[in-house]
């Protein structure tokens, strides 16, 4: 595969800094103990803001080969926005990536593909690579438009993106019904939508950037189910939830291929 995979840990609204500082030490430390080797994929971390500082210190202390990022950023770069993170504010703590459209923003918090486009365009002003999540629910699923209904979420919140900013962008796909439900989509269904987004993303763009976008598959994935999923041919990377807790488990969804 040409493209670097991508194992993304999304901490939600779990751990405090001090344990996000025991999390990621163990991570580390289980990595290096199997001689992981960080040049054949990304491993990267999204704590909750209040962790981000402490993961910085020992992430840039130990010289960690870890990445992290941000769960979400105002699509705004200051100001009156009570509440908001901007994404100069992670850009400034060493935040490489940050996640887009989380399907627990789009629902929980209303976001429409329309801020989540004008989060995209934050992220890239605040050189922030974004992790655009889409992903349909059960009844879109059972009515099979989940096609048509996930290329409709992408190719809302890529308005506005050019080519240029296109080729570095991270795309996860991350059915509704199977996330934190212990329901994980079949890998057959995660090589369909991976390989409808990025047909999509060659209409839009071409196919050179086509095939320098990561697409990621996120739904209650474990170290057991990921290799299979990991190697479905447009599946680059998996957005892992509950599991990433678990400093073990989560460097075994990491070593995929070991
Ligand atoms: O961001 C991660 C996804 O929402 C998946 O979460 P999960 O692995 O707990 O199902």
């Amino acid at each position: 595969m040409s493209r670097t995979p991508f194992i993304a840990g999304n901490w939600k609204m779990n751990l405090d800094h001090a344990q996000a500082v025991t999390l990621v030490q163990k991570l580390a430390w289980t990595l290096d103990d199997t001689n992981f080797d960080f040049d054949k994929a990304e491993v990267v971390v999204f704590p909750p803001f209040t962790d981000i500082r402490s993961v910085q210190t020992l992430v840039e202390g130990d010289k960690l080969k870890l990445a992290y990022g941000g769960q979400d950023l105002s699509d705004q770069d200051s100001g009156a926005y009570t509440g908001d993170i901007s994404g100069e504010f992670l850009n400034k703590l060493g935040a490489k990536y940050v996640l887009v459209g989380h399907s627990e923003r789009r629902t929980i918090h209303g976001e429409s593909d329309a801020v989540c486009a004008a989060k995209v365009q934050a992220a890239y002003r605040n050189d922030l690579v974004p992790v655009l999540c889409v992903g349909e629910g059960l009844e879109t699923r059972e009515e099979n438009k989940h096609v048509e209904f996930t290329l409709e979420q992408l190719r809302g919140s890529l308005d506005g993106l050019s080519a240029e900013q296109a080729e570095t962008l991270v795309v996860a796909y991350e059915p509704v019904w199977a996330i934190g439900t212990g329901k994980v989509a079949t890998s057959a269904d995660a090589q369909e939508m991976s390989a409808a987004i990025r047909a999509e993303i060659e209409k839009l763009y071409s196919a050179d950037v086509a095939e320098k976008v990561r697409i990621l598959y996120g739904g209650s994935v474990k170290a057991a189910s990921a290799p299979e999923i990991m190697g479905e041919n447009d599946v680059d990377g998996v957005l892992v939830g509950g599991a990433s807790l678990d400093a073990s488990e989560f460097a075994n969804i990491a070593r995929f291929d070991a």
